[in-house]
C-alpha cells in the first residue's frame, strides 16, 4: 500500500509598495487578526496549510517590507520561491504603478520568462476614495498572465482567495505537459 504523500513546502512572498495593506492581508489569513495601526513591516515568515482542488499544500508566505522604483530584491525574494502576491491599494495609483515595476524586477532577477503570482487590489473597502478601476487591474494581470483579484483586509473578503489563487497558478505551472496529439490516437514515433 502507498504511504502518505509528503508534499514539498510551497514558498509564496508577498511583494508591493509601503502601506498598501501586505501584512494585513496575510495576518487575516493566518491568524484572523486585523489592526488598524500601521507598523512598518521587516521580512517575516508565516506557515500555513492551503488546501487547493481537495490536497495540503505546506506553504511558507514570506511579509516583506514595501517596496519602492529605487528598491532592490534581494535573494530571499527571488530564488526557490514559487509564487508571488504583488499587492497595491485601490486607492492609490502610484502604489498600482508599482506592481509592473516590482514584476520586471522579479523576471530581470530570476531570469524566468513568467512568473506563478496574483495581482491584488487591496483595501477594497475603499470604494469611495477608489483610483484604480477594477478593470485595470484585470488588464495589468491579462498582459502579464498572472491572475487578479480584489480583497479587503480589514472586511476580510476575498483574502483566502488570494492564497489559494496563488497557489493555483503555482500548480498549473507544475501541471505535467499535456501528451503531444499523436499520443491520443495511440503512436509514438520511437
Ligand atoms: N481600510 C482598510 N485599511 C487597511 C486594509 N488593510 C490594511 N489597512 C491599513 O493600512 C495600513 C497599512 O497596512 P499594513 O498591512 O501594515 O501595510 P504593509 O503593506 O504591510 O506596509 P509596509 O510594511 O510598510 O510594507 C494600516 O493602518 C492598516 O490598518 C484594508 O483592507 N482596508
Amino acid at each position: 500500500m502507498p504511504g502518505p504523500v509528503t508534499l514539498h513546502t510551497r514558498k509564496i512572498v508577498i511583494l508591493g509598495s509601503r502601506s498598501v495593506g501586505k501584512s494585513s492581508l496575510v495576518k487575516q489569513f493566518v491568524d484572523n487578526d486585523f489592526s488598524e495601526s500601521y507598523y512598518p513591516t521587516v521580512d517575516t515568515p508565516y506557515s500555513k496549510t492551503i488546501t487547493y482542488n481537495g490536497v495540503e499544500y505546506p506553504c511558507e508566505i514570506i511579509d516583506t517590507a514595501g517596496q519602492d522604483e529605487f528598491s532592490q530584491l534581494n535573494s530571499q525574494h527571488a530564488i526557490g520561491i514559487h509564487g508571488y502576491v504583488l499587492v497595491y491599494s485601490i486607492a492609490s495609483r502610484a502604489s498600482f504603478n508599482m506592481v509592473q515595476i516590482i514584476y520586471d524586477k522579479i523576471l530581470n532577477y530570476s531570469g524566468l520568462p513568467e512568473i506563478a503570482a496574483i495581482i491584488v487590489g487591496s483595501k477594497a473597502d475603499l470604494n469611495l476614495s477608489r483610483q484604480v478601476d477594477a478593470t485595470d487591474g484585470q488588464r495589468l494581470a491579462a498582459q502579464n498572465k498572472t491572475a487578479w483579484i480584489e480583497a479587503s483586509a480589514l472586511r476580510n473578503e476575498n483574502v483566502g482567495q488570494v492564497f489559494e489563487l496563488c497557489l493555483a497558478e503555482i500548480e498549473r505551472g507544475n501541471a505535467p505537459p499535456p501528451p503531444p496529439a499523436d499520443a491520443s490516437r495511440g503512436c509514438a514515433v520511437m
